[in-house]
């Protein structure tokens, strides 16, 4: 809906639904898409077409804040179709993604506050140490990020929906990629395309999750749950509790679309922490120094707890760091829910938003020498407000970044001191996605510890 007297974004939209995905995603890095076009049309706002939708996104510290503070005032959560598609049983797609997302945001905080983090922290060390064990010390050379990714998932499915049995959680895995790979893909659903794979995955994973879901209901019925704080039981009695039944296809979708937000952005980072820390043996160094003075308070067997991840600071420096430099979420949107005026830029109801990573993260005004890894920029008051900002922000910040944090740095505890690494190749690629990954999914060479 346009009027003839308004003064809307600059920029171009591209091609019919392929829009400028290609520029964003193939032809190059999101961060030079984006920084041509802050160059060329406004530092502040432009147009553009992504994800199968028109979008004006909004740039640099103002826009970022705007987007982040004007939740339900102007703006509010929007999905492109790719995402609701895959996520979703094809009869809920009509749902509106105002009422989705909602429902996704309800049912977390009981299960990611601080009293409940505390107890996943010594099931994310055993799990960790036990993946190491198995999957790494065997071995001279290892690829990173496949790793990183059947670590995450398999305490994900721990967590979040007790699968204990490594066959069960690798089943689940493949379908499971192929819905990361499509997400954000370009919304054409032919045979072959990724969108494709990502709905014929999501239909075999949610198929699974409701059998679980059944018989989840029916050892609650009978008392017989004993593992009642993962989150399939506490959604479960909460839906029950507010008087209104929830579907089960309705949950199903929910805990989908938190493996599937935790999934790859989990992985991404811990293969990234890696990648840096293999380019810098000093901070390598002093990660491993600060991870020995916590391993050194342990009893043999001891596992870590909430304490111990307090102390170390300096490692979750490094991992914002690699967060800085390699996002391992591209931005968010926004829908306009009333026409509003924006530096200048008239942006109608109804118009669909995106803030992006890339506006901030390398400005050398707010990170000087951009391009160095140097996790010390977060030491102290760290970087200024809305600059660094891998989990979004506002009322809709990521509701599992503090799991997410826990995660990394209790992997990160465990593998710096069983190992040191080096890239087989150190020229490895960093390809994007548009989310970053390394060409061969970082290999590196183990060099065991000799015992403490
Ligand atoms: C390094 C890891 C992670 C990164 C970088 C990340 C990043 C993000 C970002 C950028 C958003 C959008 C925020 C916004 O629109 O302002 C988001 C939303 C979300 N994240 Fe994460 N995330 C991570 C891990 C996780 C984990 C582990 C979980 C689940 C336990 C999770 C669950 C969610 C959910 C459910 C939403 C949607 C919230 C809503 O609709 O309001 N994320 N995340």
């Amino acid at each position: 809906r346009k009027s003839s007297h308004a003064k809307y974004p600059p920029g171009k939209t591209g091609w019919p639904i392929v829009g400028e995905m290609w520029e964003l995603a193939v032809g190059g890095k999101p961060e030079d898409f984006i920084k041509e076009r802050m160059r060329k049309y406004s530092p502040d706002v432009f147009q553009t077409s992504l994800f199968g939708a028109n979008l004006a996104v909004f740039c640099g510290v103002s826009g970022n804040k705007f987007l982040f503070s004007n939740e339900n005032k102007c703006v509010t959560s929007w999905w492109p179709r790719s995402v609701l598609r895959v996520l979703s049983f094809p009869e809920a797609v009509k749902q509106s993604p105002k009422d989705k997302s909602i429902e996704l945001r309800s049912f977390l905080p009981e299960f990611l506050k601080p009293e409940s983090l505390q107890h996943y922290i010594p099931v994310m060390d055993s799990m960790a140490q036990e993946h190491l064990e198995a999957y790494w010390s065997p071995l001279k050379q290892v690829k990173v990020f496949p790793l990183a990714k059947t670590y995450t998932f398999a305490l994900a499915c721990r967590l979040f929906i007790s699968i204990k049995d490594p066959k069960n959680v690798n089943g689940f895995s493949i379908p499971f990629n192929d819905i990361g790979n499509g997400l954000f893909s370009v919304p054409v659903n032919f045979p072959g395309t990724a969108f494709n794979r990502a709905i014929r995955g999501s239909k075999v994973i949610h198929e699974e999750i409701l059998s679980l879901i059944r018989q989840r209901k029916t050892e609650l019925l009978e008392n017989k749950d004993s593992e009642a704080i993962d989150l399939l039981s506490r959604i479960l009695i909460a839906s029950n509790k507010n008087g209104r039944t929830v579907d089960d296809k309705e949950i199903a979708s929910n805990i989908l679309g938190f493996l599937v937000a935790s999934h790859d952005s989990t992985s991404i980072l811990v293969t990234f922490v890696l990648n840096y820390l293999a380019d810098h043996p000093h901070i390598y160094e002093k990660v491993l120094k600060e991870q020995m003075e916590i391993a050194r308070t342990k009893a043999e067997g001891e596992l870590l707890n909430w304490e111990d991840t307090k102390r170390m600071k300096y490692s979750w420096c490094v991992a914002c760091e690699a967060m800085r430099l390699a996002p391992p979420a591209l931005g968010t949107f926004r829908e306009a829910t009333q026409d509003f005026t924006y530096k200048g830029f008239t942006i109608p109801k109804g118009w669909k938003t995106h803030w992006n990573v890339y506006s901030t993260h390398k400005d050398p005004k707010y990170f000087p020498e951009p391009e160095r890894f140097n996790p010390s920029r977060f030491e102290g008051d760290g970087p200024a407000p809305y600059t660094f900002v891998p989990f979004g922000g506002g009322p809709r910040i990521c509701p599992g970044r503090e799991y997410a944090r826990l995660e990394v740095l209790v992997f990160m505890h465990n593998v710096v001191k069983k190992f040191k690494w080096e890239k087989v190749n150190p020229g490895e690629e960093i390809l994007y996605t548009p989310t970053p990954t390394l060409a061969n999914g970082l290999q590196i060479h183990l060099q065991h510890h000799k015992k403490w």
